[in-house]
């Protein structure tokens, strides 16, 4: 490196207007541009500067330059250099102006980088001529600075007379005069900002990252490819771009993410941030497909997740929590946001990870197994309160070290000829920011083909006789279709846990059986049905439901309630036979209701095989109702305890 600047300026003896140069505030710019003017032939005749390293500076570069006060420095300057932090000159030339500090005809001069002229307003009043000189350079403080200024470009800004003035200074220090009107001055700045000082923080990040890799030397492997990498784009633009966002691997891109979110969250959102700007850019120089560009906007989300949680208009209950009748609105956004509450912090979550083939989820899941517990939350997706209080409940056991997914697949198997399966709603861009926010980590939506290569499987797993009672009946071939599906994403996933709601009691109770009869190395967990405060359970299918329809689906839960309270009052040996009368009894009005309810089984039953339990049965037992509303099929239930002796129902809300 040159370290001797400015060897063919002519002799300061022969230049006319050599000026008495004053810097306030030498810290590492003011010193160095003092210096760089001084050898200009320029005269520093004072200087300001109270920090040790200051004066450390200016007796480095500065060798024999008195210390004054900034007005005592004003009023000994023909050219007054304003070197302090951009947030304090405002503050500083109103105060040397107030002082009478600034005289008619004086050069003052700034170096902030954000600044043009206008900051210098006060001094314009005053009669001085207003200058913004900001070197393109960082600096250390040392001699080194001084030579780093040839050639180094300065972003000038002065009033158009002052041109000339501005711009010879400029080149009087070696440096290159780059003009940026008043109007550009902080998108100048900004620009500098994110190519210089965002690098430092890029470098920094992949240091740590490679240490915390094993790397023994981080600089060594960086120096070589980031040379190259600021050499290629400084020559070739985006054309420079290489790398797995480049080529769309959204594979390994989805891998990195993986890593970064249990590494450094810190390095995932910029690593994400940069990774969605670089894929736009590669989009538009038409380096990437667009088929590949949707892969990655999918693997990255196309915006971060910080919005909050959509309001219901009442807050939900669940089952476990018992309330009144008419359960009185608690405040929906701080049961959806509490994090203590939901064990996910909302506002800070990041956006999960959607993975869409069995490759994919296998990246991102498997460097996470041996961290902490792995938990499952199925789902069909239209992602609702029900389903978050799921996955909170996913992410509860899990703990901050632990993995939640959440698979969202609409399973056709487990649909008959004529059910809703092509009407069925999907909504996944709002079920991955529902999940994300209740603490989902990965969202796992394969495609059918992902899921069943080649059409429907020849082999399924079958239910039994727990499949061909009530919802099985109605629906044949259902729970083959659960279990199958079910048993499939377990393998797939290979979770610790798995959660699934009591809003689908039998569902649940042959996803149990299914893991205790064939050995599923996964504990099945089950949670309390979640409920809008008027007592309807929570369901995707509920959306199908006219306003009308609505009122009339509250039979469902209030014929619950209704056999619940009868149990409770009913004499010893009598809480079954008087639960299913007083449910009968509410649906059977309902049946008459405007638009009316068509029943397809209202049955109380024994929770240990899911069978009916006989009229004088007592313990544990699920009153479980199923009923169409128009062309709605909604299942509800409500688990009792019947008592050997009255007033001992187990209490639970519908
Ligand atoms: N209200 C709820 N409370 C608790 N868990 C629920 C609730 N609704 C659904 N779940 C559970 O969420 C998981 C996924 O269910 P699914 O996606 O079928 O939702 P759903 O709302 O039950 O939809 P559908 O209307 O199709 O029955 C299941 O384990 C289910 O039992
Ligand atoms: C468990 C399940 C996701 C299987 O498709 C589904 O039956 C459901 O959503 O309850
Ligand atoms: N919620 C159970 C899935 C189904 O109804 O198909």
């Amino acid at each position: 490196m040159n370290t001797e600047p400015h060897t063919d300026v002519p002799d300061p003896a022969e230049r006319p207007a050599r000026l008495a140069v004053g810097v306030v505030g030498a810290g590492r710019v003011g010193a160095a541009l003092g210096a760089a003017l001084q050898l200009a032939g320029h005269r520093v005749v004072a200087a300001s500067g109270i920090s040790t390293a200051s004066r450390r500076r200016a007796e480095e570069l500065l060798p024999g330059v008195p210390l004054l006060d900034p007005r005592d420095v004003a009023a000994r300057a023909d050219l007054l250099l304003l070197t302090v932090p951009d947030d304090a000159l405002a503050d500083l030339v109103a105060g040397l102006t107030a002082t009478g500090s600034i005289r008619a005809g004086q050069l003052v001069a700034h170096t902030s980088g954000r600044h043009g002229i206008a900051v210098l307003e006060p001094v314009l009043a005053a009669g001085a001529l207003p200058l913004a000189l900001h070197p393109v350079m960082t600096f250390t403080g040392t001699r080194v600075d001084v030579a780093r200024l040839a050639g180094c470009a300065f972003g000038v800004t002065a009033p158009e007379l002052m041109r000339p003035v501005a711009e010879a200074l400029v080149v009087e220090m070696g440096g290159e005069p780059e003009w940026i009107a008043e109007e550009n001055r902080a998108l100048y700045h900004a620009a500098l900002a994110v190519g210089a000082n965002h690098l430092v923080t890029l470098v920094a990040q992949a240091r740590e990252l490679l240490a915390a890799a094993g790397a023994q030397a981080p600089q060594r492997m960086l120096g070589p490819l980031l040379g190259a990498a600021l050499d290629n784009a400084l020559r070739a633009g985006d054309a420079a771009l290489t790398g797995p966002v480049a080529r769309g691997d959204a594979g390994t891109v989805a891998a990195h993410l993986a890593v970064l979110r249990r590494h450094s969250p810190q390095a995932l959102a910029a690593y994400t941030a940069m990774a969605r700007a670089t894929a736009d850019r590669a989009l538009e120089a038409g380096l990437l497909k667009a088929e590949a560009a949707e892969a990655l906007v999918e693997v990255l989300g196309e915006r971060p997740h910080l919005t909050p949680p959509p309001v219901a208009d009442a807050a939900p209950v669940a089952d476990a929590a018992p309330v009144a009748d008419a359960a009185p609105a608690t405040d929906p956004a701080a049961a959806a946001t509490d994090p203590d509450a939901t064990g996910a912090d909302p506002a800070e979550a990041p956006r999960p990870l959607l993975v869409r083939t069995r490759a994919q989820l296998e990246q991102a899941v498997g460097a996470h197994r041996d961290a902490g517990p792995l938990a499952l939350v199925m789902t069909m997706g239209a992602l609702h309160e029900g389903h978050a209080t799921l996955v909170r409940e996913a992410r509860r056991a899990a703990g901050p070290d632990g993995t939640v997914v959440v698979s969202v697949f609409v399973n056709p198997l487990q649909f008959g000829a004529g059910e809703d399966l092509d009407r069925y709603p999907r909504t996944l861009d709002a079920d991955v920011e529902l999940a994300g926010r209740a603490g989902a980590d990965v969202v796992f939506a394969p495609s059918v083909e992902e899921v069943y290569p080649g059409g429907e499987p020849l082999v399924r797993i079958t239910a039994g006789p727990i499949g061909e009672r009530f919802e099985g009946a109605s629906r044949p071939g259902h729970f083959d279709g659960v279990l199958t599906v079910v048993a499939k994403v377990i393998n797939l996933v290979r979770p610790d846990l798995a959660f699934f709601g009591e809003k689908d009691a039998q569902q649940l109770a042959a996803i149990r059986r299914m893991a205790r009869d064939l050995n599923l190395a996964v504990e099945i967990r089950g949670v309390p049905t979640v409920r809008e405060p008027d007592g309807l359970a929570m369901s995707s299918r509920n959306r199908y439901l006219s306003a009308e329809e609505r009122v009339t689906a509250l039979a469902l839960s209030a014929a619950l309630r209704a056999g619940r309270d009868a149990a409770a009052g009913a004499a010893p040996g009598q809480g079954a036979r008087a639960a299913v009368e007083a449910a009968e009894e509410v649906l059977r009005r309902a049946e008459d209701a405007e638009p009316p309810l068509a029943l397809d089984y209202l049955a109380l039953i024994d929770p240990a095989g899911f069978t009916p339990a006989p009229p004088d049965h007592t313990g544990p037992a699920v009153l479980a109702v199923a009923a169409r509303i128009g062309t709605t099929r909604l299942i509800d239930n409500l688990p009792l305890e019947l008592p050997a002796r009255p007033g001992g129902a187990r209490g639970e809300e519908a």
